[in-house]
C-alpha cells in the first residue's frame, strides 16, 4: 500500500497506466553508412507520422477538434523539407548520428523561433518543434513516449507529476483515477482532479518507482490510500466503500435545487471553481448557485496560441449563458508558478511562485491584458459577470489595474458597444500583504475572494506543491484564520463583501470556522457543493461565532484548532 495526499474523493479499481517520461538521452556517434543512417531517419519520421495521425484521430474524437488541433501543427513540421531536409543533409555534411543531428537543428529552429520576438505565432512554434523533436528522437532510440491521448481502456494513470496540460488531455471516460510522486491538495492537477470528478492521490513520494504497468491499482482518494495488486478481500473491502460512497452522493444530491441556508436560517452562497466554459455542466448539475472563480488562464493553457478577443468573448458568453443570470466572477490571466504557456516564452527563474506571474505579467503585457478586458466586456452583456484581478500585492496593482478597466469600458462604450450597466471589479487575497492592508483595499476593491491556496503558501513560506513540506501547509493555523478573519472584517466595514475560492472554502472542518467569521460566499470543486451544503444545514452561526472566537483567542495549533472544530460540531 502506498500512502498519499488525497487530492479527489472517490474510489477508483483499473490496471496502471505509467505516464513516465522515457530516458532520451543518446552521445553523438561518427557514422560510415551515411545512406543507412538516413533511412533510419527517414523510418523515425514516417513512425511518427503514423502516430500523430493515429493521436490527432484519436484526441478529435475524445477530446474535440480544438484540442486536436494542436497535432497538427507537429505534422506540419514533419511534412516541412527545411526542418527533415536540414537534418539529413547535416547527416551527410558531417557524418554523425541523427540523434545527434536532429538535436542540432531542432535547438537551431527553436531559438530562431524564440527571438521572434515582433511575431508572437513564430514564437509559438518553438514549443511545437520541441515535442515534435521529442517524438521523434523516441523513434530513433526505440523507446516508448507516453501518450495519454491514445488510451482506450479503464486505467489508473501513474506519474511522476501531472501538468495542468497533461490532466486537460486525460479522457475522463478510461481515466478512473490517478497517483502522482509529486504534488499536494491545492497543486493544480489535484484541483483539475476535482473538477473532472477523478479519484486522485498526490505526493506519494514513490508511485512511479513501486507501480509496473497494468499492476491492478485501487485508489482511495477520500483517504490517500493506493493499493498496489489487491487480494480478493481488499477488492470485496473498497467496492463496497465505493458502494457507500455513491449513496452518500446520492442523500446529497436531493440537495441540488435547494438553497444554502445554516440551521438558523442565514443564507449564504455556495458556488463553483471552474476553469473552462465546458465546466459550466459540472458547476449547475451540482447545484451552484454562482461561479466564484473562473480560473481563465485554462483558456489560454489549452489553445495553442494567445487566445484572440473573438474567441475570448465566445468563451466568456458561453459560460455567463451556461449560468443563467448567476454571478460568474472570471479572474484575469493568472499565468506563471506551475501554469506555463508554451507560446509565452517566461524568463527561468529561482522561485516562479515569488516571480513574474498573474497581474505583474498582465501590468507589463498589456496588450494581453487589454484584449482580455475588452473580450470580458463585450461579454458582459449576456449574462452576470464579475471580474477580479490575481495576485495583487498593493494598492497601486489594484488602481493601475482597475484604470486599465476603465479605460477600455470608456472606449467599448464610446464606440456603441454594449456593455453591461454593473460589473463588479474586485480582486483574489492571496498575498499576505495585501490582507494587511484589506481595509484600504477595501475601499477601491468591489469585493475580495480569498485564495487560501496560496495564501498559506505566502504565509507559511511552504510551497504549495511539495509534499516535503506539506505538514507546513496548515490551513486552521490561527496565523490563517487572523489574515482570513481580517480580510471579511475589512470588507464589511466598507459595506463589500467576501468569497473564498482557494481549497479551504470546501473543506468541512473549515467551514464551520468561516461561518463563524462571517464569510458571504464559498467557491469550490463543483463536486464538493452538495456536501457542504449539507453541512451547512447542520450548522447554527451563533454557536460557529463562538467556535471561531475560541480558535481566534484561544487555540495555539493548527491541531488545537481541530479538535475544537470537531468538539464543537461533532463532525
Ligand atoms: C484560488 C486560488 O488560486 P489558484 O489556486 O489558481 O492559485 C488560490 O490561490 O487560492
Ligand atoms: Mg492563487
Amino acid at each position: 500500500m502506498l500512502k498519499g495526499i488525497a487530492a479527489s474523493d472517490g474510489i477508483a479499481r483499473a490496471k496502471a497506466y505509467l505516464l513516465v517520461q522515457p530516458d532520451l538521452s543518446f552521445s553523438k556517434k561518427s557514422i560510415t553508412d551515411v545512406d543507412g543512417e538516413v533511412a533510419r531517419l527517414n523510418d523515425a519520421v514516417s513512425a511518427s507520422k503514423d502516430e500523430l495521425k493515429k493521436i490527432r484521430e484519436i484526441a478529435a474524437s475524445s477530446l474535440g477538434e480544438e484540442e486536436a488541433q494542436v497535432f497538427d501543427a507537429h505534422m506540419m513540421i514533419l511534412a516541412d523539407p527545411e526542418f527533415v531536409g536540414a537534418i539529413e543533409t547535416g547527416i551527410k555534411n558531417d557524418k554523425i548520428n541523427a540523434e545527434q543531428v536532429l538535436h542540432n537543428v531542432s535547438t537551431q529552429f527553436v531559438e530562431t523561433f524564440e527571438a521572434m520576438t515582433d511575431n508572437p505565432y513564430m514564437q509559438e512554434r518553438a514549443a511545437d518543434v520541441r515535442d515534435v523533436t521529442k517524438r521523434v528522437m523516441s523513434h530513433l532510440l526505440g523507446v516508448t513516449l507516453p501518450n495519454p491521448a491514445l488510451i482506450n481502456e479503464e486505467v489508473v494513470i501513474v506519474a511522476h507529476d501531472l501538468t495542468p496540460s497533461d490532466t486537460a488531455q486525460l479522457n475522463r471516460k478510461f481515466v478512473k483515477g490517478f497517483v502522482t510522486d509529486l504534488g499536494g491538495r491545492t497543486s493544480h492537477s489535484a484541483i483539475m482532479a476535482r473538477s473532472l470528478e477523478i479519484p486522485a492521490i498526490v505526493g506519494t513520494e514513490k508511485a512511479t518507482a513501486e507501480i509496473k504497468a497494468d499492476q491492478m491499482v485501487i485508489v482511495d482518494g477520500n483517504s490517500g490510500d493506493a493499493l498496489v495488486d489487491p487480494d480478493q478481500a481488499d477488492i470485496d473491502k473498497y467496492d463496497q466503500a465505493a458502494k457507500d460512497f455513491a449513496k452518500q452522493k446520492a442523500e446529497w444530491e436531493k440537495l441540488k435545487d435547494e438553497q444554502t441556508v445554516t440551521k438558523d436560517g442565514k443564507q449564504l452562497i455556495t458556488a463553483a471553481n471552474i476553469g473552462t466554459p465546458d465546466d459550466v455542466t459540472g458547476a449547475t448539475d451540482n447545484g451552484a448557485e454562482a461561479v466564484g472563480l473562473f480560473r481563465s488562464e485554462f483558456l489560454y493553457m489549452n489553445s495553442a496560441e494567445l487566445p484572440t478577443e473573438d474567441q475570448q468573448f465566445a468563451a466568456y458568453k458561453r459560460a455567463l449563458e451556461g449560468m443563467k443570470g448567476k454571478q460568474i466572477v472570471v479572474r484575469t490571466m493568472d499565468i506563471g508558478g506551475d501554469k506555463h504557456l508554451p507560446y509565452l516564452p517566461l524568463p527561468e527563474e529561482m522561485n516562479p511562485f515569488l516571480g513574474y506571474r498573474a497581474i505583474r505579467i498582465s501590468l507589463d503585457r498589456q496588450d494581453i491584458f487589454r484584449t482580455q478586458l475588452r473580450a470580458l466586456l463585450r461579454a458582459s452583456n449576456y449574462g452576470n459577470l464579475a471580474i477580479m484581478f490575481p495576485m495583487i500585492a498593493t494598492v497601486k496593482e489594484f488602481k493601475q489595474a482597475r484604470a486599465i478597466y476603465d479605460e477600455e469600458r470608456a472606449k467599448l462604450i464610446k464606440a456603441g458597444t454594449p456593455v453591461a450597466d454593473k460589473i463588479e471589479v474586485g480582486m483574489m487575497m492571496e498575498i499576505p500583504a495585501a490582507a494587511m492592508i484589506a481595509d484600504k483595499l477595501a475601499k477601491y476593491a468591489d469585493f475580495f475572494s480569498i485564495g487560501t491556496n496560496d495564501l498559506i503558501q505566502y504565509s507559511m513560506a511552504a510551497d504549495r506543491g511539495n509534499e516535503r513540506v506539506s505538514y507546513l501547509y496548515q490551513p486552521y493555523n490561527p496565523s490563517i484564520l487572523r489574515l482570513v478573519k481580517r480580510v471579511i472584517d475589512a470588507s464589511h466595514a466598507e459595506g463589500k463583501w467576501t468569497g473564498m475560492c482557494g481549497e479551504a472554502a470546501g473543506d468541512p472542518v473549515m467551514v464551520p470556522l468561516l461561518l463563524g467569521m462571517g464569510l458571504d460566499e464559498y467557491s469550490m470543486s463543483a463536486t464538493s457543493i452538495l456536501k457542504i451544503r449539507s453541512l451547512m444545514r447542520r450548522l447554527d452561526t451563533k454557536d460557529m461565532k463562538a467556535l471561531t472566537d475560541k480558535a481566534l483567542t484561544e487555540a495555539e495549533t493548527n491541531q488545537e484548532v481541530i479538535d475544537l472544530v470537531k468538539a464543537h460540531t461533532r463532525a
